[in-house]
């Protein structure tokens, strides 16, 4: 899916100078990722309400590390694969290219191997936690 280019703000294409630059644009992007991308913002859900099931289950620190991990290895993973769509989409625009669906398609591979980990940790982490409370 191509994302569309804001528009608004300066375009440039220089290095940054400062810190607080790319610290901007990096904000940008992860802006970009929320406003554009239903799939980020799908799995950002999913990992709140398993945050949120985390506090309920008071789980120890062992688990959080587990857990944030899972969480953060898919919303990278969905960053990769957003990068991929995007410089595929802007190489090849709207034809149909070989290399272009199989960069799309391992690209998506890798999400799902990294949400096939995350449901791995949630149900090693969370039945364990939820056990402790009977
Ligand atoms: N230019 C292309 N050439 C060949 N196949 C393509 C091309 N663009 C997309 N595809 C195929 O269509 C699928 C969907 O592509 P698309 O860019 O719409 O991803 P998407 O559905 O937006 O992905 P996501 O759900 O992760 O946002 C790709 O996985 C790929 O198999």
């Amino acid at each position: 899916m191509p994302m569309a280019s804001s528009g608004k703000q300066p375009q440039q294409t220089s290095k940054n100078r400062a810190f607080s630059q790319s610290l901007g644009h990096a904000w940008d992007g992860l802006r970009a990722l929320f406003h554009y991308e239903r799939n980020f913002r799908k799995h950002l859900a999913v990992g709140s309400l398993a945050v949120i099931a985390g506090l309920i289950l008071r789980l120890t620190l062992n688990e959080w590390l587990w857990l944030v991990l899972a969480i953060f290895l898919v919303l990278i993973a969905e960053t990769l694969n957003t990068i991929v769509e995007a410089v595929v989409d802007l190489v090849v625009g709207q034809h149909y290219h070989d290399l272009a669906k199989r960069a799309k398609d391992v690209a998506a591979g890798g999400v799902l191997m990294a949400a096939i980990f995350a449901v791995i940790v949630g149900a090693l982490v969370m039945l364990p936690a939820f056990m402790r409370w009977f």
